[in-house]
């Protein structure tokens, strides 16, 4: 599959990426794709022993390069990982694309990911490191997204229809 992804998913960790975007791809009768997938099967190792072994640079390095090629190479639904868009040139690939935000607030955040060691950013004291995240990033997410489409108190459905009905996209 080549050209733009009909929607690029993007916000932070255990927003509902994953789920959502399966239920988008679904409702839309394509494909869903996730760039920390494609990174875990091309380096076949988790993304925490990415970290350990070799630093979160070497992890960027190898994201950057990874959602280069998914906005180049997938048609479908793509969901970016949660840092993604901490790369200048990755926002400026997203600049003319469909850029569907998915937000929540820090509370839910928390219950959503809990204490989870696969979250290497998330170690240690998960409710100060997510404010701290989130005050780093917010302003990012949102200067790449198309439109915000906030998660909290919503089911996967309904984060589903409002991100539909926020890029104007019919289901098929
Ligand atoms: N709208 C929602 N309401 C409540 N829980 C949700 C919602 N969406 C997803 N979840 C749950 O939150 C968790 C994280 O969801 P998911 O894996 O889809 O997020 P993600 O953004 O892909 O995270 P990751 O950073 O691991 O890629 C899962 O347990 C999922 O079932
Ligand atoms: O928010 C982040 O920086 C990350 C999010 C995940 O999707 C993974 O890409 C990785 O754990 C880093
Ligand atoms: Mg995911």
């Amino acid at each position: 599959m080549t050209g733009a992804p009909l929607i690029v998913l993007v916000g932070p960790m255990g927003v509902g990426k994953s789920t959502v975007g399966q239920l988008l791809a679904e409702r839309l009768g394509t494909g869903y794709r996730d760039t920390d997938e494609d990174i875990v099967t091309a380096q076949g190792r988790a993304i925490a022993d990415i970290f350990v072994d070799e630093g979160e640079a070497a992890f960027r390095a190898l994201e950057k390069e990874a959602v280069r090629s998914a906005l180049a190479g997938h048609d479908g639904v793509l969901a970016l990982g949660g840092g993604a868009i901490l790369d200048p040139d990755t926002r400026a690939l997203l600049a003319g694309q469909r850029v569907v935000y998915l937000s929540m607030d820090v509370e839910e955040a928390v219950r959503r990911t809990g204490l989870n060691a696969a979250r290497p950013l998330l170690a240690v004291n998960p409710r100060k490191q997510w404010r701290e995240l989130m005050e780093a990033r917010r302003h990012l997410y949102e200067e790449v997204a198309t439109v915000v489409v906030a998660t909290d108190g919503r089911t996967p459905e309904e984060v589903t229809q409002a991100a539909l009905d926020a890029v104007e996209l019919k289901d098929v």
